[in-house]
């Protein structure tokens, strides 16, 4: 599995511009709020450790990682250089799981081809909690963290082209 083999908080500052230049916004999904909250926190203190101004930081919390799609819609029309977009989805006893996978998917795909400001998929899709656990601070690191720099690194790649 590739996040076994990578840890999801490692980065090298050297790597990475400085981000206080930058705006961003975060929408954040109320299901399952102790896996949201600690990418969140990831999130969060990895755009600062790497020069964002607490200021320039805007969060948004939706009902669900389905709402994601329209959170981040309309995040996107605020003066922000990238948004985050954080859920966590987890295997339930039925299929809805899979449709809110990809709706979610597609639809922050979409925003991503439409729009000009990127969104960034932080969006956990485990089969069970301990997975969650262990990729929002746990032995896998934190997919918050990834994606705080996948939008630093977006951010500066948008005003570069
Ligand atoms: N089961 C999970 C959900 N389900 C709710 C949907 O995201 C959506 O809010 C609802 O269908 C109303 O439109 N959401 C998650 O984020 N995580 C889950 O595990
Ligand atoms: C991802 C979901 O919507 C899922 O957790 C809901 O659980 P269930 O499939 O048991 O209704």
């Amino acid at each position: 599995m590739a996040t076994e083999n990578k840890n999801l908080s490692e980065y090298d500052k050297a790597t990475i511009p400085n981000a206080s230049k930058f705006r961003f916004g975060i929408v954040v999904s109320e299901w399952n709020d102790t896996i949201t909250e600690g990418l969140y926190k990831g999130a969060y203190d990895a755009l600062v450790d790497n020069g964002a101004l607490p200021n320039n930081i805007i969060r948004w919390d939706v009902p669900g990682s389905f709402e994601l799609v329209y959170g981040c819609k309309k995040m996107q029309e605020q003066m922000v250089n990238a948004v985050i977009a954080i859920g966590s989805v987890i295997q339930g006893e039925t299929k809805h799981f899979d449709f809110v996978c990809e709706g979610v998917t597609q639809g922050i795909k979409d925003l991503n081809v439409m729009r000009e400001t990127p969104v960034i998929f932080c969006v956990l899709t485990d089969n069970n909690m301990q997975q969650a656990i262990e990729r929002s601070g746990g032995k896998h690191g934190n997919k918050g963290t990834e994606a705080a720099i996948a939008a630093i690194k977006m951010a500066e790649l948008r005003k570069n082209s």
